[in-house]
């Protein structure tokens, strides 16, 4: 990618493992929500997704889109997602194809498929040894609205590939946490997804050639429930952290002074 990359929502959690294992690999247009406290390294904006001018502005010049901007809270109340999450979106998309952007990266999640946990299936499907998958090809199973706003961004992304011919990856990121794995969540710890292995997935998806895809992005742990073969077939993903490699004990140890 030899074009400057928009990444919104850039001082968020996603956004800093993104820039932590990218900055230097790209040039950076960075959408911030308000205005950052110290400067950053990158050309930035400040501004709103739903905002048509200020998306139009960040839009310039630039060869792809990291869209992470939203309302990322799985409680997140439906007037919130339908702003921040569907309506937002559907602007960066307008905005997007308007400019002739090439690729479109959209940080979709687990909760779009939520609903797929029962009580039947859990918390088996959490363990290892349990070969129960989702592989990006079920249909959307949301188990709340913010998990709603997130396959509409997926169908949003279909529709743009489809009409406009803009090349899309949605990416059903699991559970970001920075240097290691959450702890007493067995859930979190099947769908972790490292800082560094963020990084590497949306390198991936900045990297390879594709038209619509739907990807897990996780850590390659030996406890899953997400199926990582489309992202290595589509994108080329090879992680490298795997949530079964964390001693529970130095774990909760470094959990415990991180507390104090
Ligand atoms: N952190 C995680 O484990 C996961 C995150 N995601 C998705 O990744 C994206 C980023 O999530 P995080 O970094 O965790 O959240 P975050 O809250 O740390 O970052 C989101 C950023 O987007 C900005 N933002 C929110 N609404 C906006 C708007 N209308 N216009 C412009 N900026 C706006 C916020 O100010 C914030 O800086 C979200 O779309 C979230 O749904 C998906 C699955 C898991
Ligand atoms: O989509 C998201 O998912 C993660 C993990 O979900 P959780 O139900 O285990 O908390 C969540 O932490 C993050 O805030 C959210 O955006």
């Amino acid at each position: 990618m030899d074009e400057p990359v928009l990444l919104t929502g850039a001082g968020g959690r996603v956004g800093q493992a993104v820039l932590e294992g990218l900055a230097d690999e790209y040039e950076w247009q960075l959408l911030l929500h308000s205005p950052p406290d110290d400067e950053p390294d990158h050309e930035y904006l400040v501004g709103d997704v739903t905002d048509e001018e200020t998306v139009a502005d960040a839009m310039d010049g630039v060869g792809a889109v990291i869209h992470l901007a939203g309302d990322p809270r799985p409680s997140a109340p439906w007037p919130s997602v339908l702003s921040n999450n569907i309506d937002g979106t559907e602007k960066m998309y307008e905005a997007a194809v308007e400019a002739g952007v090439e690729k479109f990266v959209f940080a979709s999640s687990n909760h779009a498929v939520g609903a797929y946990e029962t009580d039947e299936r859990t918390p088996e499907m959490y363990r290892e040894g349990d070969d129960y998958r989702l592989d990006g090809t079920e249909f959307p199973r949301p188990g709340n609205h913010y998990g709603v706003s997130k396959a509409a961004g997926e169908v949003l992304g279909r529709y743009y590939h489809d009409e406009h011919g803009i090349s899309v990856c949605n990416v059903r990121i699991g559970n970001l946490t920075r240097g290691h794995p959450p702890i007493d969540y067995e859930r979190g710890q099947a769908m972790w997804l490292s800082y560094p292995d963020c990084a590497r997935i949306h390198r991936c998806t900045l990297e390879a050639d594709y038209d619509f895809e739907i990807v897990y992005g996780i850590s390659d742990n030996d406890r899953k429930y997400y199926s990582l073969e489309r992202a290595r077939e589509a994108l080329g993903y090879d992680p490298q952290d795997n949530s079964a490699e964390w001693n529970a004990d130095e774990h909760v140890a470094d959990y415990e002074r991180e507390s104090v």
